[in-house]
């Protein structure tokens, strides 16, 4: 097989072990050159982003249905029927001779059969395919934007069923990429020039200072600008509570659920290095990460700590910034594999946990001190609701407007919160606050 048959190879074992181990674990790509490990990543986003439908394809064209497949051949149809669909690059005849390869290959002769009878059967219709036509409405929905019912139904509910479908759109559609120059090892307009000089086209945001909306984050890697801390991969909506915490040189600041330390680097630049930020995070792992990030962003006045933030006692500091872990339904384009894992009870376990999280962390806030409060989800329990619940629990703290520190654009509640949309504003969604303790 060519580098291109070993990334579907590749890709296809990734999205087995998913199905069957709920892991997304891309470390099976590492034995492909770059090209091929970037191919792995979009094939498997690709086809996490078109599940449903492309299950429903897999229905209509073969005798043995899909429920009763083994996870091995539902991949190797997945991916087959992808790449017959929506890659132009790829002709059909390749398609279904690699998929047949690769299902002889794992399977046996005679899956590879089936599977070549499938694909033919389909081929057939290529220019006709039959769309989902269930009578419930939350099924239809659910597999023509291939995701799962329960977050169909609490999107229309809420939305209304024009724009859910927006959202749905846009969640299924590659996503922007955004890059941010780093000014403790390079300065915005040496970059800028560093850039253009490489022939990399970029739009400079004017929502906040140094993020780059870029075509590809390839070259950046390869290029190896990331690991010298030129620069780092940020969606500029993740940049915004950084931003809002606006952490000043000398003072004492808290990173609680901080890893992999994306945040820290751009609080460690807004600081300039001066003054201390404690990382606090439960996985040693991610920690490792963040370690080796500080080093390479010279992010010098970034210290770690591997704790679980419900059991920690620190002294008060000057501003908290708490990034919550949470469902995660405002990176469903960068992360599909999420929408496939969320359920109603992961959502009530989320809310449960920040909030306890958020009670922890705002015992470690001195008066006059700022917390900010931070998700990357969509669902107003995780956010506003969860502040709300929040200043119930602790009258100690006052939630303070945010204008002045994000775009105007992303301001939600009345002023008193940032909230994106990915089919609004054309990142990943992500919510924050800030709060401060009065006394
Ligand atoms: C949204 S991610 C943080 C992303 C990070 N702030 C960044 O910008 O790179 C949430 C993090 O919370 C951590 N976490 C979850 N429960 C925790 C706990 N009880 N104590 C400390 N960290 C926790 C996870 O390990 C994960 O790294």
């Amino acid at each position: 097989m060519d580098t291109e048959a070993s990334a579907r190879s590749v890709s296809v074992e990734i999205l087995i072990d998913f199905d069957e181990n709920n892991v997304l674990d891309y470390s099976v790509a590492n034995q492909l050159d770059s090209r091929g490990r970037a191919e792995v990543r979009e094939y498997v986003q690709n086809i996490l982003r078109r599940r449903s439908y492309l299950d429903f394809l897999i229905d209509e064209f073969s005798n043995v249905k899909i429920a009763e497949m083994k996870s091995s051949l539902k991949n190797i149809l997945r991916l087959g029927i992808y790449d017959m669909i929506f890659m132009d690059s790829t002709p059909d005849y390749a398609a279904i001779n690699e998929s047949v390869e690769i299902a002889k290959i794992k399977l046996g002769s005679r899956t590879g059969d089936l599977t070549n009878a499938i694909m033919r059967n389909l081929q057939r219709d290529i220019d006709n395919l039959p769309k989902p036509s269930f009578e419930d409405r939350t099924r239809l929905v659910a597999t023509t934007f291939s995701h799962p019912e329960w977050l169909v139904k609490r999107w229309t509910e809420r939305f209304g069923e024009r724009e859910a479908f927006q959202l749905m759109q846009a969640n299924n559609k590659r996503p922007a990429y955004f890059i941010r120059a780093n000014n403790l090892r390079t300065k915005t307009k040496n970059f800028k020039l560093r850039m253009t000089k490489h022939d990399i086209a970029f739009t400079e945001s004017d929502w906040l200072p140094g993020y780059f909306e870029v075509d590809s984050v390839a070259p950046f890697i390869t290029k190896g600008w990331l690991q010298k801390g030129f620069c780092q991969i940020q969606d500029i909506a993740a940049g915004f509570a950084p931003f809002l915490l606006d952490p000043q040189s000398g003072e004492d600041v808290y990173d609680l659920c901080a890893a992999p330390g994306t945040k820290s680097v751009v609080m460690s630049d807004l600081m300039n290095a001066e003054g201390s930020i404690l990382a606090v995070d439960i996985s040693s792992e991610r920690l490792d990460k963040l370690a080796e990030s500080a080093l390479s962003y010279h992010a010098e006045n970034i210290r770690v700590r591997r704790a679980d933030v419900t059991e920690l006692e620190l002294d008060e500091a000057d501003a908290v910034l708490l990034d919550a872990p949470c469902t995660g339904t405002g990176v469903l384009s960068k992360r599909a594999d999420l929408r496939w894992r969320r359920d109603q009870e992961g959502l009530d376990n989320a809310v449960e946990q920040q909030a306890k999280l958020l009670d922890s962390a705002a015992k470690m806030v001195k008066v006059g001190g700022r917390l900010v409060y931070s998700t990357c989800s969509l669902e107003e329990e995780e956010n506003m609701e969860q502040v709300m619940n929040f200043l119930d629990r602790n009258e100690n703290f006052e939630i303070q407007p945010v204008e002045g520190y994000v775009p105007d654009e992303v301001i939600a509640h009345g002023g008193l919160a940032y909230q994106t949309f990915p089919h609004k504003h054309g990142c990943d969604g992500h919510f924050g606050v800030l709060l401060k303790r009065v006394n």
